[in-house]
């Protein structure tokens, strides 16, 4: 009894401020998230407290783990002790059945069937096919030198219709520009106050979520019907999704889930692209070994008369190295956000329950101790280095691990290559914000001149022969 009445050492909080009542620490918070260095906030943190401390957040006590090995523990223990917590706006809009939100079981077996898909090599050389088609006439309509384009916009347009084919099955068309527009309508409340009423932003979006579901309720229905005609066919997530057995699956779970699974993609994977694009044109030497390498393979397939397939792309180790590269500085997902569900103590820290856990990988990313001048863009860095550890995890780790990470290096791999084998480009001035999501201030303008060498773009016309 004396022992355990005597306060037990390792049950402590960890150090740091609540700030003020009711408001914490949030204003400072968020005037770090808007600067060009959201971490700052951290990083004074940090000098006081240690690599995790506690503080008080968007209306909750808040542990901030900036420790890569305390982050991955949180990341790895299961639904018993930590669930995801989104604004209260984002969870409404999303919904109960989200795959963002459930826990436990069904979650796995989600989380399983659209992993699974996103592995099998159907998917893989459909999506790749797609998305040449894609690339290749969003370019041919690009205009010379004159009139910039935004790279942020053109990807936005091509990874949405990547994405519509993947989950949905749609090619470019009618619908794809339907669920398009409303999609925006839909994310724009994802940030927003959270009442309903009609009339307020929320309500607008969760209109624009209902008339998405309707359209895709039809596609399932569709989907069933022909599966009972005809005998099953996958060709795309839908698909999988109305094949399992487990009778779990309704269609409105279904079609809840492919707009819910368009948000962590929709957005990511051009802002990836962009920021990729930008650090290649402030680093000529990286732009030029990449040009090198895309080159090469490009004239080994065309002589041999293929196309590039996904395995292709994934063996272009320097590309892959900018992409890596760019992931760790760009912090696209700058951290993911739990909730605990029991008092859970973690490398002698105390969590008690109802508290949130921050992992904030950015400052992971971004520390000296781990990458040499860690504000240096230094694709050359990932040739000795491992990615596989936990001080690298820009799409989360343990449980919800992100199932779209092939896909999202694909498409980021596909765009560059066609970018950098057609194109000379200059990139007019412009600026990462990061916040409330990671994006080029202008959506980075590229004024773009056609390269004089046969390509795919520029058949060869009758002057030329
Ligand atoms: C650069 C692009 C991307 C980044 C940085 C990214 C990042 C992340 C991160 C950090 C998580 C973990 C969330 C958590 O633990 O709560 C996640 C989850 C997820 N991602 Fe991605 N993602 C990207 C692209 C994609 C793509 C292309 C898809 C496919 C459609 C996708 C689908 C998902 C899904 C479904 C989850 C939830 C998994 C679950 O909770 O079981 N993501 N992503």
């Amino acid at each position: 009894a004396l022992h355990r009445s005597r306060p037990n050492p390792t049950r402590s909080l960890p150090r740091g401020s609540l700030g003020w009542p009711l408001l914490g620490e949030t204003l400072e918070f968020i005037a770090a998230a808007y600067s060009p260095r959201p971490e700052s906030f951290m990083d004074r943190r940090r000098l006081l407290h240690g690599k995790v401390f506690k503080s008080h957040i968007f209306g909750s006590p808040t542990i901030v783990s900036t420790d890569a090995d305390f982050s991955r523990f949180v990341l790895h223990s299961d639904a018993r002790s930590f669930v995801p917590s989104y604004p209260k706006s984002l969870s409404e809009l999303m919904g109960k059945s989200s795959i963002l939100l459930i826990n436990g079981p069904l979650q796995r077996r989600v989380h399983g069937l659209i992993g699974g898909f996103f592995k099998s090599s159907l998917l893989k050389s459909q999506i790749t096919a797609d998305m040449h088609s894609y690339v290749r006439r969003s370019m041919a309509s690009w205009p010379e030198s004159a009139q910039p384009i935004l790279i942020q916009e053109q990807t936005k347009h091509i990874v949405f219709q990547t994405l519509v084919k993947g989950l949905i099955g749609l090619q470019p068309g009618d619908d794809t520009t339907f669920l398009k527009r409303e999609f925006q309508q839909f994310i724009a409340g994802l940030m927003s106050l959270p009442v309903k009423l009609p009339g307020t932003r929320l309500y607008r979006s969760l209109q624009a979520k209902k008339r998405m579901s309707g359209l895709l309720k039809k596609i399932i229905q569709e989907k069933r019907n022909r599966n009972r005609m005809f005998g099953p066919t996958v060709n795309d997530v839908i698909d999988v999704l109305i094949g399992d057995a487990s009778g779990q699956l309704t269609d409105e779970l279904i079609s809840d889930n492919m707009i819910d699974l368009m948000i962590p993609a929709e957005d990511s994977v051009p802002v990836l692209i962009t920021l990729a694009i930008k650090y290649l044109s402030d680093c000529p030497l990286a732009l030029h070994k990449l040009e090198e390498e895309n080159i090469r393979v490009k004239e080994n397939k065309s002589i041999k008369g293929e196309d590039l397939q996904w395995d292709d792309y994934m063996s272009l180790s320097f590309t892959q190295d900018v992409i890596t590269e760019t992931l760790r500085l760009g912090n696209i997902i700058g951290g993911i956000m739990r909730k605990a569900v029991r008092d859970v103590e973690v490398k002698g820290h105390f969590i008690p329950k109802g508290w949130c856990v921050f992992t904030y990988f950015r400052s992971v990313h971004l520390d000296e101790s781990i990458y040499d001048e860690p504000l240096c863009f230094n694709p050359w860095r990932w040739k000795e280095k491992g990615m596989s550890t936990s001080n690298f995890t820009p799409f989360g780790g343990g449980q919800r691990l992100c199932p779209g990470l092939d896909l999202a290096r694909l498409e980021a791999s596909i765009f560059l290559h066609h970018f950098v084998t057609n194109f000379t480009w200059v990139a007019e001035e412009d600026q990462v914000v990061n916040f409330p999501t990671v994006r080029m201030k202008r959506g980075l303008p590229v004024r773009v001149t056609r390269k004089k060498v046969a390509c795919e773009l520029q058949p060869y016309t009758r002057a030329d022969t």
